[in-house]
């Protein structure tokens, strides 16, 4: 083997091997080049300010909202085409525009997103796509969220025992501190894992740290090189794939573990296996139903008591409504918010926090950058409404979300976190067809928004109903300074760039607890 390696090392031999590689990438510039179509007739005006030779609108994805709304005003009718790579993409705006992206039936969700949105392995295929979309609506259906609910409760009561058990912030003080972020992504995926995957991964701590980084690295190696290219093997695609293979064997052997043995396990797992799905088909369930679990749900899951602790109104709002469910369902003087808690049903759960709910979907509006996409799949070319233009076959399409969430027509004051908006003052543009996107609108609505919401909203009340916090540095002491604005052209919602702290203590111990 060690002769091979030196034999390997040889300078002629590492020459010839990196000349090889050069040309075969030259090879397919050059075919690149070659091979682009040029615009067809009837799509949008071409857009080309800032393109590179073969790689196209680099722009997109370096500083996407502002190339979009530049681009989108350069035209009459707001749509506009370019190309990435060789693929090429129609930007939509304007009324017509949105009503075509998101009420056409032809347009395809799942090429769009498997395309243009590396990182998140969207299902590929058509048909695993409609395996996927059944097995995870089955899954979230009432008496399956009902047979997970108590572990959902389990797990949120262990997970803020142990905040409670973390060292003091500084001696002397009450105060402890958290990142918000990285305690509600543990603790969303372990709930994730609960209502779609196997206890063996959910209940094994190292399992669920190790299974965590590789789902949380599909989203952060996202290579948009291979957007472009999608032919180079670039090292984060090497290690998103080295990701999979791991993933694949740790479920493996789970089936095999729990077929040799005969054991059958009260879980989603089990569900899946005893439907007969292959294991390919299993492995791919997990894997795409833990990323889409994970990036939206814990970002707001940390949002929330970020927007609260920064708004008073807020903080007393969302504390009267938890300690009114909690005095409401209290059995016994001894039962501790804690434990009231962990009596709601399913229902209770979620139809008595309206608040968080609308905390949820204003916190959603505002976080929300980026476009989203879909693909032309027909032979035919797709008319954008009474535009006269059209989508031409195996074209890409993208919506720039933005464009609605922070329209001023129809969101007053759009860049304020205000989740009375919904409840008051909902104005006529609220309430007409596709003014409110943030769980997605017309033909695709988020089939995980049941599974979200249950998850945001657990786990914030259990956090309001035992603790205080306010917005801190990683020490504890106070911080007053604003949060820096989202970055708008990121490609989706994420943590802010800079770290946020949350200081905390017992309600108990600061004498504000729910008598
Ligand atoms: C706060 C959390 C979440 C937010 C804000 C969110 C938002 C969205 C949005 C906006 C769409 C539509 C995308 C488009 O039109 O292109 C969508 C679709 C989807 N979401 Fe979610 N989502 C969340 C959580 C989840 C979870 C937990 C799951 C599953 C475990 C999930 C699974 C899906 C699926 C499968 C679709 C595609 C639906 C279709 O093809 O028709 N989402 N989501």
């Amino acid at each position: 083997m060690s002769d091979l390696i030196t034999g390997l090392a040889r300078p002629q031999i590492v020459g010839t091997v990196i000349c090889t590689i050069l040309m075969a990438i030259g090879s397919a510039l050059f075919h690149q080049v070659l091979t682009k179509t040029p615009l067809p007739p009837k799509a949008p005006k071409q857009w080309t300010k800032n393109d590179w030779p073969i790689v196209g609108a680099w722009r997109f994805y370096k500083r996407r909202r502002d190339m979009y709304l530049e681009a989108q005003r350069s035209t009459e009718t707001g749509n506009f085409s370019f190309y990435v790579g060789k693929k090429l993409i129609v930007g939509l705006s304007g009324s017509e525009g949105k009503k075509t992206f998101f009420d056409n039936r032809e347009l395809s969700i799942s090429q769009g997103n498997a395309d243009l949105l590396t990182g998140v392995p969207a299902p590929e295929s058509n048909e695993f796509y409609q395996l996927f979309t059944k097995v995870l609506t089955t899954l979230l259906r009432t008496p399956n969220l009902v047979g997970v609910l108590n572990h959902f409760k389990a797990d949120s009561r262990r997970a803020f025992d142990g905040l409670i058990d973390a060292p003091l912030a500084r001696r002397g003080q009450d105060w402890r501190v958290m990142n918000p972020f990285d305690f509600m992504q543990r603790l969303i995926y372990q709930l994730t894992v609960r209502a779609t995957g196997a206890r063996e991964v959910a209940e094994d701590p190292k399992v669920l740290e190790s299974t965590l980084r590789m789902i949380s690295e599909f989203e952060g190696r996202a290579s948009y090189t291979r957007i472009y290219f999608p032919w180079l093997p670039t090292i984060n695609y090497m290690i998103q794939m080295l990701n999979g293979i791991k993933m694949y064997m740790i479920f493996d052997k789970i089936i095999k573990d729990r077929k040799k043995s005969g054991k059958t396990v009260d879980d989603p797992f089990q569900r899946l296996m005893d439907d007969g799905l292959s294991v390919q088909d299993i492995v791919a369930f997990e894997i795409a139903a833990l990323v889409a679990g994970l990036i939206n749900s814990t970002i707001h899951a940390a949002y929330l008591p970020i927007y609260w602790a920064t708004n008073s109104e807020c903080k007393a709002r969302v504390k009267e409504e938890v300690d009114g469910a909690v005095a409401k369902y209290r059995a016994s003087e001894d039962q501790s918010p804690a434990d009231v808690l962990d009596t709601l049903s399913l229902d209770q759960w979620e139809t008595e926090f309206k608040f968080i709910d609308l905390s949820l979907r204003e916190s959603i509006r505002l976080g929300q950058p980026g476009t989203a996409f879909r693909k032309n799949t027909t032979n035919n070319n797709i008319p954008i409404g009474n535009t006269g233009e059209v989508i031409p076959p195996d074209t890409y399409v993208a919506y720039l979300v933005d464009n609605t969430g922070l329209s001023e027509d129809i969101y007053r004051d759009p860049l304020t976190f205000n989740p009375r908006r919904f409840e008051n003052n909902v104005t006529e543009e609220m309430r007409q067809p596709h003014s409110y996107l943030g769980w997605g609108s017309g033909r695709h609505i988020c089939l995980g928004m049941r599974l979200a919401k249950l998850e945001v909203t657990m786990v914030n009340a259990y956090l309001v109903s035992q603790f205080d916090f306010e917005l801190s540095d990683e020490h504890g002491n106070s911080r007053s300074e604003p949060l820096a604005p989202i970055n708008r052209n990121l490609h989706q919602f994420n943590r802010p760039a800079e770290p946020v702290y949350l200081r905390y203590r017992s309600r108990e111990v600061s004498g504000s607890s729910v008598q």
